[in-house]
């Protein structure tokens, strides 16, 4: 690890994804009447979501969200039940909260965030969705002001981040290829981590351009073996849905798969699988649901504001090692925290 690890920053992303939460759980109590729905009984999650006519993205972000607000949980049958604290959501409680909570229903991004629900994403897609490019619709991604705001947008959570990250992988001799890997930063600082290594930056042509000036800057900051980066790193433009993948020893997905629904995440993990040479190994640096799927809080927010702008939510772990051994890798055990809510694991070939 780090001698002196960095301040972690999490504090600023939860008051900042709560936002999301706060809409989650008014939506869900005077749009969606998800507790007066389960006030007579609990329902298994299949069955309420079909009541609350919710497809299988919307109920995952929803439903693990209102149990790390602990206002549901799960009963000994695996059913979805109200709370002690959640029965002050109902109307048959008294008394109860639910005219202090409806002051806020008529909020614009409450509204919003019920209609998203309803129909699995926003109404209006016309302009494509924020960090997606899926075949041959618009994509922010492709648009060079867009690709560029998108891109230096993450920039500062990836410079803070991508040292800890590069400390928390295995230090060996290879190449990585760092699939949508955006600003570059965590191609940069591994290849600093590993002085023998090469690697390649895989994302679209727009978010390359970005990449590059971030190298260069990068290059020039006086780091031991920085100036020598940009021999060691190739940039790829393509789209990892379609386009072939070079062969490599390792695969970095950073805040990849939580931007897509489950078939593409399944079909991301089989792309990736094959591009690893025997021994490769697959790292995913992402912000994990519990596998009992009822947080933690900071995840569950996170997930809210994920499907609020991407195609995606956040994932269990559990759901990651089932896409990866599908795929035929083997899934290692470990849970290696970073920081900002993030974690590591990986797999290998
Ligand atoms: C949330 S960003 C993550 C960037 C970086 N890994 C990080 O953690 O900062 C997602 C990235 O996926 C890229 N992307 C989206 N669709 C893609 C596609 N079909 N092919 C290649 N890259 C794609 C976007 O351009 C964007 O840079």
């Amino acid at each position: 690890m780090l001698n002196t690890p960095p301040l972690d920053l999490a504090p600023i992303t939860r008051h900042l994804r709560a936002m999301f939460g706060s809409r989650l759980l008014v939506a869900a109590v005077h749009h969606l009447h998800v507790f007066d729905q389960l006030s007579d009984e609990p329902l298994p999650l299949a069955e309420i979501s079909h009541r609350l006519g919710l497809g299988e993205r919307p109920a995952m972000v929803l439903l693990p969200g209102l149990c790390a607000m602990e206002l549901l949980d799960y009963d000994e049958a695996g059913r979805l039940a109200i709370t002690e604290l959640g029965r002050y959501l109902t109307q048959s409680q008294t008394p109860n909260l639910t005219g202090y909570t409806g002051l806020e229903k008529d909020d614009a991004g409450v509204i919003e965030m019920a209609a998203r629900l309803r129909n699995d994403g926003p109404l209006d897609t016309a302009e494509g969705i924020s960090f997606v490019k899926e075949g041959e619709g618009p994509s922010p991604m492709d648009d060079p002001e867009l690709a560029r705001k998108f891109t230096l947008g993450l920039a500062g959570r990836a410079r803070h981040l991508s040292p800890i990250v590069a400390a928390s992988m295995t230090k060996r001799e290879g190449h990585l290829l760092d699939v949508a890997g955006g600003t570059g930063f965590y191609t940069y600082e591994w290849l600093l981590a590993n002085p023998n290594s090469t690697a390649t930056l895989f994302d679209r042509p727009a978010v390359l351009n970005v990449a590059a000036e971030i190298l260069a800057e990068f290059s020039r900051s006086g780091r031991p073996g920085a100036s020598g980066l940009s021999e060691r790193v190739s940039f790829l433009p393509g789209d990892m849905l379609t386009d072939e993948l070079p062969q490599t020893d390792i695969l970095l997905a950073a805040s990849l798969f939580h931007d897509w629904p489950t078939p593409t995440c399944q079909l991301l993990a089989h792309r990736f699988a094959s591009a690893l040479r025997a021994g490769g190994e697959l790292w995913v640096h992402d912000a994990f649901l519990n596998d009992t799927l009822d947080g933690p809080l900071p995840v569950t927010d996170y997930s809210a504001q994920l499907f609020w702008g991407t195609k995606g939510r956040c994932y269990s772990r559990a759901e990651y090692r089932g896409w990866l051994a599908d795929a035929g890798l083997k899934p290692t055990s470990e849970n290696i925290p970073t920081q900002m809510d993030y974690g590591l694991i990986w797999a290998k070939k």
